[in-house]
């Protein structure tokens, strides 16, 4: 099967007067993971919310080749569209199996989605009436991964999954994250720096300040390489020294 495929253009972001993200078009597509680097600030996480529907943007968010433009964030999830957010998002208070009860009732999933999610990761069984707020750094990734994967979703974004986590669950959720794509789930994912993840990475995009500098085609390693380009493009202008 070809899979599933993300399209956003022309999409552009603003925070009061300040333009977080200016015309981006970008594609991601099943079978491939496709990434989205760039510094702090650079509106990463502004373009995976656009997508997801959570900030207001103006430009056409297209799944499937249809516009999903008007659709609501939860009307975008119960299409296809799953995200993690940066900073997991959990309810600390309530257990494992609660905070994924939680979506299943939110996106009318049958109950057998919350067991089918506890199963993907073998540490959330065994946590499972551990309250959210008391797990790792890993196991709560690996709760929110589980989580956004409850839809069986079309289109999986993750905002800077990996950050903060040691290398072998970076390791263990870039598998999963891999084997997504393979099955046709087009995977964006969003990092400010690729790191063992170049290796999974097929295809991406540099964005600074809100727009696309570079797009790469040819696997993770390439795509670090357009990213120091970029950023060493960058600098002088920033090193510049005050007045001049
Ligand atoms: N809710 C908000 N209100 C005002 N400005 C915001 C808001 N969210 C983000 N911004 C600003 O928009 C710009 C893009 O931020 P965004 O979080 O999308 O970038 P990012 O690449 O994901 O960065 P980071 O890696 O730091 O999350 C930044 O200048 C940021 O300060």
């Amino acid at each position: 099967m070809s899979g599933h495929e993300l399209k956003v253009e022309g999409l552009s972001v603003r925070y009061g007067q300040a333009s977080a993200l200016s015309d981006v078009t970008i594609t991601a597509r099943g079978g491939t993971v496709t990434a989205l680097v760039g510094p702090n600030g650079a509106g990463k996480s502004s373009l995976l919310l656009a997508a997801y529907g959570s900030v207001p943007a103006t430009g056409t968010v297209y799944l499937d080749g249809t516009d999903i433009t008007r659709l609501r964030p939860v009307a975008r999830a119960r299409a296809g569209i799953s995200i993690v957010p940066q900073g997991r998002q959990l309810f600390p208070h309530l257990d494992v199996a609660d905070n994924l009860r939680v979506m299943a009732e939110l996106l009318r999933l049958p109950g057998s989605a919350v067991d089918d999610a506890l199963d993907r990761f073998p540490i959330l069984r065994k946590r499972v009436r551990s309250l959210a707020g008391v797990l790792s750094g890993g196991e709560q990734q690996m709760l929110v991964v589980s989580r956004a994967l409850m839809s069986s979703p079309k289109v999986l974004l993750l905002d800077e999954m990996m950050t903060g986590l040691a290398p072998l669950i970076v390791q263990e959720l870039a598998r999963s994250v891999t084997s997504l794509a393979r099955e046709g789930v087009a995977v964006l994912l969003a990092e400010p720096a690729l790191g063992v993840l170049r290796r999974v990475v097929d295809r991406g995009y540099v964005l600074v300040r809100g727009e696309v500098v570079a797009q790469v085609d040819d696997g993770g390693s390439a795509l670090d390489e357009a990213y120091s380009t970029a950023i060493g493009i960058e600098q002088p202008k920033d090193l510049r020294p005050a007045g001049r």
